[in-house]
């Protein structure tokens, strides 16, 4: 939601925790169940609709940032729970695809312990500082995002010839390699930007 560090006490807030950029990231958390019980259901309907409720939840992360950049909405709240909302989304939709034989478990492993151990991470750093999602963290999240949902779609219900299936298909795959290598870089650099904020041991500066 906010880029870089944010200091959490030098800086008290000014916007109103109930707000509609904060309640569009709990609408992205409150779908995630949905998109869920969809992707269970047997049938290309049902996987289709499970898409578009991805698709909505996804709508909110974007729609969210921009609002409270825009309106004045930033909130220490916002910045841990946009990232939480967003990986609740992406990792149940990896684990799926996983459990389904659509995607290595290496991959799906390899994110998840990037997205929580970083959420851990954030959790205790709160001591120090809100450390809010990086441009690399949004862009990595923009990236999975768009892979899953090429993995996610049943592209051939969708009217599409075999051969164009299996080019949305490929190119999915591509995303979300890129993705990945995205999710490990970023992961690092958070741990990097963790690391220099305990040396200094106090609050972030900006
Ligand atoms: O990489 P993270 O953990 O900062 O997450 C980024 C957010 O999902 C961007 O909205």
């Amino acid at each position: 939601m906010n880029a870089s560090t944010a200091p959490d006490a030098a800086q008290p807030e000014q916007a109103p925790l109930l707000n509609i950029a904060n309640a569009l990231t709990v609408l992205r958390l409150l779908l995630v169940p949905v998109f869920i019980w969809l992707s269970l259901l047997p049938g290309d309907r049902a996987g289709l609709a499970a898409v578009v409720v991805f698709v909505v939840a996804a709508f909110t992360d974007r729609l969210d940032g921009q609002l409270a950049r825009s309106w004045g909405l930033v909130t220490s709240f916002g910045k841990i729970a946009d990232p939480i909302a967003d990986k609740a989304l992406t990792l149940s939709a990896f684990a799926l695809l996983s459990i389904n034989g659509r995607l290595w478990w290496w991959v799906t492993i390899l994110i998840v312990v990037r997205e929580l151990g970083i959420t851990v991470m954030r959790f205790f750093m709160l001591r120090r500082a809100v450390m809010a999602a990086s441009r690399g963290g949004k862009i990595k999240t923009t990236l999975q995002m768009v892979g899953l949902v090429g993995l996610l779609t049943p592209w051939s219900a969708l009217f599409l010839s075999a051969g164009a299936a299996d080019f949305m298909l490929r190119a999915a795959y591509v995303v979300v390699a890129a993705a990945l290598i995205v999710t490990v870089v970023t992961g690092l650099d958070y741990v990097r930007q963790a690391v220099q904020l305990s040396q200094r041991g106090g609050h972030a500066g900006r």
